[in-house]
This record gives structure tokens, sequence and C-alpha cells, in this order.
């Protein structure tokens, strides 16, 4: 008897220590056992695969309900109702936000990483924090100011090249739409087949040297090829109108005057793109010889004329939408400080009735989505020294700011938690095609802001930006309301409390 117990012994030992060690769950065994890594351990700052988090608001496309959202593995596994509910078993990992909101995260599709050839102007990685930190899980960069532009396979390879181990949200890519491409069709062919979500085009000069501007029938032939693939063409809707842009010519205007700037690019130059391309986009309507085909206005500025027109569009049923950012509906002309570039941007922030307008539209659902246009460049291209309106370099700098801006912005006009919801992450991950993404759901990828939209902050010098040139921002100094405690992509804790991961974990998007 007792030669076999103690042959049996070590095998039971070995047996028992299998099965306490599988039973208990992630949490504890990280606990228990702190030398064992668990995969992904540097991509969250949880240890859990596995988990729930809690609260009494959580924005979900039936509503916003009280309760829990399991997550496991990345994804998100089950929405319960009711709060505390959560977690059947002791040994689940539940995280209690309590009352702050739990919402599906941001997705930026008009962001400028500038990476590779312009990292001092902005980058993969201090782009990506900035998204993070401001609870966008997904951007979708921008195929200029990088250089060289992404406008071939090949320069798409070097742009994925470039953010290896560097994103720490998800990132996927528009192409370029430019005379070359426009015009050889293979090139463009290549471009889409190795994953672009689509592709975005100039009407006017973009001020990079190697992103040079379309005309209508170059979108023409873009738009037949992209109806192949069913993805969308963006366009910088603004025509350069040259009679109305005598102002720069002329020696007695005042550069430092934001009016100055604002006369050169007026609402016409838009109205004037737009109308080219809704005369384009009748052909994409079902059955017409672009179906497939659909045109996407960026930041749109005018809510007068060129609003009008888009809506006039859609109700004859054109494959159309468009955005507009948080600088057109937070500032309007008539606050913009003499010789402050920061506010520079092209299309141009307009006057207030102009923005009471743009808000109106948001709301009653004409503007289809929001983005940043974050678009930053190196200080002394700015000009903040000179103020000169006319030289700096146009475009604003912004992203980690999304939510709290519109939130605090928009709280006045009634934009409520289920709008923002809409605006900043179901319709831009239909728009980009990005299937698991944008909203809180079963299946879908557990890509979660947590925020407070009570608490108030200031955008001091010792508020946390992770933005690569916080100074260039116009936000700075502002006090916002919507402050971003915890954000999830994938399931991966990647920031909480002012902190990063520490390791980038986030993953390129390809079409295919
Ligand atoms: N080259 C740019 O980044 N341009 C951008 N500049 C702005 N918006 O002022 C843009 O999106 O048009
Ligand atoms: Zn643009
Ligand atoms: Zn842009």
């Amino acid at each position: 008897m007792e030669p076999l117990l103690w042959r049996v012994l070590p095998l039971l030992t070995i047996l028992v220590s299998f099965i306490v060690f599988f039973y208990l769950q992630d949490s504890y065994r990280a606990q228990l056992f702190p030398l064992i890594k668990l995969p992904g351990d540097k991509c969250s700052l949880l240890p859990h695969r596995h988990f729930w988090i809690s609260s009494k608001r959580i924005v979900t496309p039936k509503g916003i309900l009280s309760g829990s959202v399991e997550i496991k593995e990345g994804k998100i596994v089950s929405v319960v109702e009711g709060y505390s509910k959560q977690g059947k078993s002791v040994q689940q990992e539940v995280i209690d936000y309590g009352d702050a909101v739990v919402m599906p995260g941001l997705i930026d599709v008009h962001v400028h990483l500038d990476e590779p050839g312009r990292t001092d102007w902005e980058g993969f990685d201090t782009g990506t924090r900035a998204a993070a930190a401001g609870g966008i899980t997904t951007v979708v960069d921008m195929p200029l100011n990088n250089h060289p532009t992404t406008v071939s396979k090949e320069t798409l390879k070097l742009k994925l090249e470039a953010a290896e181990n560097k994103i720490y949200v998800d990132v996927g890519f528009w192409g370029g739409l430019v005379p070359e491409n426009a015009l050889n069709t293979s090139i463009l062919e290549g471009l889409l087949s190795a994953g672009v979500l689509g592709v975005k085009s100039f009407m006017c000069p973009s001020g990079i040297d190697d992103f040079p501007m379309t005309t209508i029938d170059h979108i023409k032939e873009g738009l037949s090829v992209l109806a192949k693939y069913r993805r969308p063409l963006l366009v910088h809707s603004e025509i350069q109108l040259d009679s109305e842009n005598h102002l720069e010519l002329n020696d007695n205007v005042d550069p430092q005057a934001y009016l100055t700037y604002l006369s050169t690019r007026p609402p016409s130059w838009e109205e004037a793109a737009i109308k080219e391309l809704v005369g384009v986009t009748k052909d994409t309507r079902i059955g017409g010889p672009l179906e497939g085909a659909h045109v996407h206005i960026v930041h749109l500025s005018d809510s007068s004329a060129s609003l009008d027109l888009i809506k006039e569009a859609k109700s004859r049923g054109d494959s159309i939408s468009v955005e507009t950012c948080p600088h057109y509906l937070a500032f309007s002309s008539e606050e913009i400080p003499n010789g402050d570039t920061r506010f520079k941007c092209s299309p141009p922030i307009r006057d207030a009735s102009n923005k009471e307008k743009l808000w109106e539209a948001v709301l009653e659902g004409h503007i289809d989505l929001l983005s940043s246009d974050h678009s930053p460049t190196v200080p002394e291209l700015k000009l903040l020294e000179e103020g000169d309106f006319l030289r700096a370099w146009g475009g604003i700098s912004s992203l980690q700011f999304d939510l709290p801006v519109t939130w605090s912005y928009g709280k006045k006009y009634g934009v409520t938690l289920e709008q923002l919801s809409l605006l900043w992450s179901q319709k831009p991950a239909t728009f980009a095609g990005l299937e698991s993404k944008g909203a809180i759901a079963v299946g879908n990828h557990a890509d979660i802001v947590v925020w407070q939209p009570e608490l108030e902050f200031e955008l001091n010098d010792d508020y946390p930006v992770f933005l690569k040139h916080p100074s260039l921002s116009a936000y700075m100094g502002r006090r916002l309301s919507g402050k971003v405690l915890d954000t999830f992509v994938r399931g991966n804790l990647v920031f909480k409390d002012g902190k990063h991961a520490p390791a980038a974990c986030g993953v390129p998007i390809l079409a295919k």
C-alpha cells in the first residue's frame, strides 16, 4: 500500500495544481503567479483577457443603459442590463465605473499623422498616443503631409513599415487620388488592392508639392475605379476662384487680421467645388453608371449654399456624405485674435451665424459625421511670432480634444451622448468600412472610451497633452468639460489616468 501511494502522490500533486491553475481566472493567476507573462501583457495596463466593465451610463445602439459589458480576448461577448448584475462568479474581474460614461471609442477618419517624412510635424507615436488619451480608438490617416505621399502601393508600404510598433490605437489609411494615378488606373488599382480604405483628393492646391490637385475629370476617372472596389472618395472641396482671390496681392491689407485671410477663401469656393461634385454624384445612384462609388465632402465649413447642395443631392438618392470638424463648431471668426495663426485652416472658420447653422445641421442629421482634420506642422511654419495669416501654414491641431470639445461646445445646443456616439463612432465606422467597430455590441471589438462628461478641466501647461506640438493647438488655455478616464482598444487598456500601456499594440487596418 505505502509504496503505491508514494508513486501516485507526485502525479496527484501535479494534477491538482494544474486544475487549480486553469480553474482560477486570469486576474488571480496573474496575482498568484506574477512571473508568468500573459500574452499581450505590455499592450494593456490590465492583466486580464476576460473581464467586465460596469457603469450606470453605457451608450449602446439601443440607447443608454445601466449594466455591464463583458470583454473576452479583445471582443465584446455580452452586454447585460442591470447595474451590478455582472460577473457571474467572483473570480471574474469587474471594473466598476459608477456613473462615468462608457461609450464606443471614437473613430477619427481625418487625421494627418505625417509619417514617414515629416515626423517633426507629428508622427505615429505621438499622434496615436494623443488619440488614445482622447478616447479615440481608431484613426484613419490622410495620404499627405507624409513624404512621400501615399499615392501608390509602394508608398503605402512605406507607411506600414513606418507604423510598425509605433501605434497605440488602430490605424487605417486613405490613399491619395492625384492626376498621375487618376490617369493610370493600374497605379490606382494597385493602391486599392494594397488595402487603402478609400482615396482622398484636393480640388485646390494642397500646399504639398507631391500632392497635386485634381480636376473634376480626374475625379470622374477615379470614381469609376472606386465603384468597382466600393470604396469612397474623400474630397477637399474648394475651388480657387481667382476673381475673388485678389487680397493676397494687395499691399494694403493687414495680414495679421483674421478677416483678411477669411476673405481670401469665401464660401463660394466651397460651393463651386460641391456644385461640380454633385454634377457627378448623380451617377452614383442605384442603377447609375457609377453605382458603388461614394463621394465624401471633408471638413465642410460653409453651412449655407454648400450644405444645401449636399442636402439636395442626398434627397435625390446620390451616394454622398459630409463631415465637419470641431473647430468649425467651437469657434467663430469674430473671436479669433489678431495674429493668432493657430486658428488658420482651410476652408476657414467662418462667422457666428455660420456656426449656429452648422450645429443645426449636425443635430438634424444633415452632417453625417465628425472628424478632427488634425493637421499640425512645426511651430516655425505657423509663424506664431509674426502672426501672418496669409503666409502661415494652414491646419488645426486638435486630435486629443475631439470628445471634450464637441461635448463642451455642443451641450448648449442640446447635443446628446447618443448623438456624439453616432457622429464620432457608428457613422465613421460604416463610412470607412470598419465592420467590427463603432458600437458597443456583441461581437464587436472592445474599443471603448470611459469618460466623465461633468468633469471640468483646464487645458493649461500642467495638462498632459500628447500631441507633438501642444503649443500649436487653439484649444490650449480653454476650460473644457468631459474628461477621458480610460481607453480600451480591442480589450487592451491602452490609456488610464494620464498613462499609456508600455507597448504600442495598435493594429494597421487594411481593406480586403
Ligand atoms: N495639407 C494639409 O494638411 N491640409 C489640411 N489643411 C487644412 N485643413 O487647413 C487639409 O486637410 O486641407
Ligand atoms: Zn483638406
Ligand atoms: Zn486634412
